[in-house]
């Protein structure tokens, strides 16, 4: 900023337009550092000799190996290489590396790094700051063989490990970044390449909504360019990404990437209910994509479609009766075009009638004549008001949410979808569509009826040409001149409706229709897929497996999976793995890395089921620092708000499937019975529903849960 101001005292107008530029970009960087100041360095590396003495872009030493020798026979080595790594990188004045960013590749060391593969590393520190000061310090060490010394002292060690510090931590209503504490099989999946599709899978808790952010933070550290603007991820719920919202933007990420949740991918449309399972089983599946085809062109004909047209031509009455319009109407839909874009076609067809029945054509044989003369002939009829205002209401242009609209009307919703649904599913949809407000399937039917009906082109605001420009030519030099370089990076931005990169995350969940939603914004792009099928609430994965491959084309895959539960503590990971051999049998549950010595506890109700499990509720708010849970099936999520009313906002209702991805200190699990047989998926909603906790859990069943003496419920009893 020094430099710009003096470079401004040249005074001429380059040298000003040079100081603004260069005083802009020094803010930019200003603002980030103060940005990143919380927590800014978090980490060190002390490293052995490396096998060659090659440096990297960023100043370190590559090699991954340590030199032969660096270890002595005596087991005692030296440091020969210290790196700190934080949210960005730094260089001092001379270039070289005070801190890596945590993206680069020589930070790579720092998370790849175990005692069984541990290359240079000897000892990895993470740091926690606030401001100036340094809270703590962890080490892990991953050579504890080693007695190593750095400036002919011995390598200290402090603290019980990084990780488990961190997942000890109380949980708050917002994800924090794990950066610091990235693990190795995670931070493969974050800096594999970018190319065609990763594919990752893994158990709750194993970290992959984690993986899943810290990856668009690092697809944008190595491609900027490409990547900016044009990540986005998509999450299952808006409590999701309402939760998840803020880790990128501690990554120094801010407004680059795109989180939305599956119920507002739709611009302008946001959904504000569920649908029941049964409705949702339907709207969900590839059935819809018929319906809607036969719904868009059926909504054409609503009750006010004219049933004849009348116009004067060349001084005559011409008219085409129902019968004719009828069968012009099909023959203009036998393309398999958008139905919008058809609307000059039937233009075209009736004038072609219109002109067949005025006789003229056959009045020359001069095709010069009649061409000349149907040229007029067709100018007369299409500037009468009564033509114009008959094709508006004959051929209307038609919106997705008119057409939704008008499936709400059964007797038409059951004749739209004779033999695709039985008639009783067809009158549960329309009965859904007469609610107020999109459910979050309808958002995906309301994406599909766009791309049938297409958007009709909008005549082109015409260019004011300013005549000296065309006089000195200027105007062909400059074509972009009514529109500056930063309106149209707006523009461009307003207009995307493709992204570059997608990362969809609990991918498991989405149906075929929320499949080809998600596909139609990445025609182009490269993929990262992040679920676990265990947890899948949609009841036909295979359908939905083969709606995916669809979004993803041909483009090859790499596959991941994550085997680590880093949420759940030992105790309650074993009781939800009861569920997963009951909704899954054969599959594996990932391993809990960490015991808390406390079991789950089962509370029977015989009477009153809220005042139970307020009490429940009010129990662990005692007993955990942060958040605390309480899950119950869907259709009882109103009333078990009501049962929480004044215990504070440290404790939230949620109903099973809002509970996707979420995690709290302590949850309460209401009557796993009801949510299980609440849709055909129900099991794995429960597995779901009893892998939110990081703490305690507390199952609290009635009646329908036939618990035994020790009020376990049949569900979850070996
Ligand atoms: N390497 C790590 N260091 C510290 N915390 C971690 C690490 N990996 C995961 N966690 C923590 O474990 C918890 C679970 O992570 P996350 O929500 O990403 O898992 P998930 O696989 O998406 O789970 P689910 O499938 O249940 O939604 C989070 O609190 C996350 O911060």
């Amino acid at each position: 900023m020094r430099d710009a101001a003096q470079r401004g005292q040249v005074g001429t107008p380059g040298a000003l337009a040079e100081r603004d530029a260069q005083v802009f970009r020094a803010g930019l960087h200003l603002n980030r550092l103060n940005n990143e100041y919380e927590d800014f360095l978090f980490g060190r590396i002390d490293l052995l000799r490396g096998k060659d003495g090659k440096k990297g872009p960023d100043g370190a030493y590559t090699a991954v190996e340590p030199a032969e020798g660096a270890v002595r026979p005596d087991n005692t080595a030296d440091i020969a290489e210290t790196l700190h790594i934080g949210r960005i990188g730094v260089l001092d004045e001379n270039y070289a590396p005070l801190v890596i960013d945590w993206r680069a590749p020589a930070a790579a060391p720092f998370y790849r790094s175990t005692p069984v593969d541990p290359g240079r590393v000897v000892r990895r520190r993470v740091i926690r700051s606030k401001g100036r000061r340094v809270l703590g310090v962890e080490d892990d060490l991953m050579r504890p063989e080693l007695k190593a010394s750095l400036d002919g002292r011995e390598l200290p060690v402090i603290g019980d490990g990084a990780l488990m510090a961190a997942l000890g931590q109380a949980r708050t209503h917002t994800m924090r970044d794990i950066v610091a504490s990235i693990q190795a099989e995670q931070d493969q999946v974050i800096r594999a390449p970018a190319a065609s599709v990763t594919y990752v899978e893994g158990g709750p808790g194993t970290g992959k909504t984690a993986v899943a952010l810290h990856r668009a933070a690092y697809l944008l550290y190595q491609d900027r360019r490409r990547y900016a603007g044009g990540i986005l991820i998509v999450s299952p719920t808006p409590l999701l990404v309402a939760y998840t919202e803020g880790v990128l933007p501690s990554l120094g990420e801010e407004g680059q990437v795109a989180i939305r949740a599956l119920g507002s991918l739709v611009d302008g449309a946001e959904a504000t209910v569920y649908d029941s399972p049964s409705v949702a089983r339907v709207k969900g599946s590839y059935r819809m994509l018929k319906v809607l085809r036969k719904a868009a062109r059926g909504a054409l004909e609503l009750n006010d479609s004219p049933a004849r047209l009348r116009v004067v031509a060349f001084g005559r009455r011409l008219e085409l009766q129902a019968g004719e319009l009828e069968r012009i109407r099909r023959t203009a839909l036998g393309g398999t075009a958008p139905v919008n874009l058809l609307r000059p076609r039937a233009r075209r067809l009736l004038l072609d009638a219109l002109w067949e029945r005025s006789g003229a054509a056959n009045r020359h044989t001069d095709p010069e004549l009649t061409a000349e003369l149907r040229s007029s002939f067709d100018e007369d009829v299409t500037s009468e008001d009564e033509f114009i205002a008959f094709l508006d209401a004959w051929w209307p242009e038609l919106t997705p949410a008119a057409v939704l609209d008008a499936m709400a009307d059964e007797r038409r919703l059951v004749r739209w979808s004779r033999r695709i649904l039985d008639q009783g599913e067809a009158r549960r949809v329309a009965r859904s569509l007469r609610r107020d407000g999109w459910s979050v399937h309808d958002i995906a039917l309301l994406d599909e009826l766009q791309a049938i009906l297409g958007t009709p082109p909008r005549p082109r605001k015409k260019r004011e040409i300013d005549p000296l420009d065309q006089l000195t030519g200027l105007e062909e030099l400059m074509p972009v001149r009514e529109e500056t370089q930063r309106e149209r990076a707006e523009r461009l931005a307003q207009e995307r409706v493709e992204y570059a990169h997608v990362i969809v995350d609990e991918a498991q969940d989405l149906t075929p229709m929320q499949w080809r939603m998600v596909g139609r914004r990445g025609r182009h792009a490269t993929w990262t897929i992040v679920g676990d099928p265990a947890q899948s609430s949609w009841s036909d994965p295979d359908e939905a497996a083969h709606a995916r491959d669809e979004a993803l084309g041909s483009r090859p895959r790499r596959r991941f999976e994550l085997t680590v539960n880093y949420r759940n503590p030992a105790e309650i990971a074993d009781l939800a793995s009861k569920v997963l051999a009951l909704a899954m049998p054969g599959s594996q549950a990932p391993r809990a890395v960490r015991s808390t010595g406390v079991q789950p506890r089962f509370t029977v109700t015989a009477g009153d089921l809220g005042a139970t499990v307020r009490a429940e509720a009010a129990r662990l708010l005692e007993r955990v620092d942060g958040t605390v849970g309480v899950v119950v099936a869907m259709q009882r999520r109103a009333e078990a708000r009501r049962w929480l009313e004044g215990l504070g906002d440290r404790v939230v209702a949620l109903g099973s499937l809002e509970a996707k991805g979420l995690e709290y200190d302590a949850t309460v699990v209401v009557s796993p019975a009801e949510i299980a047989d609440e849709s055909p998926a129900g099991l794995r909603v429960l597995y779901v529903a009893l892998t939110r906790a990081t703490q305690q859990l507390t199952v609290v069943s009635d009646g329908r849960d036939e618990p035994d003496a020790a009020g376990v419920p049949d569900l979850l009893r070996d």
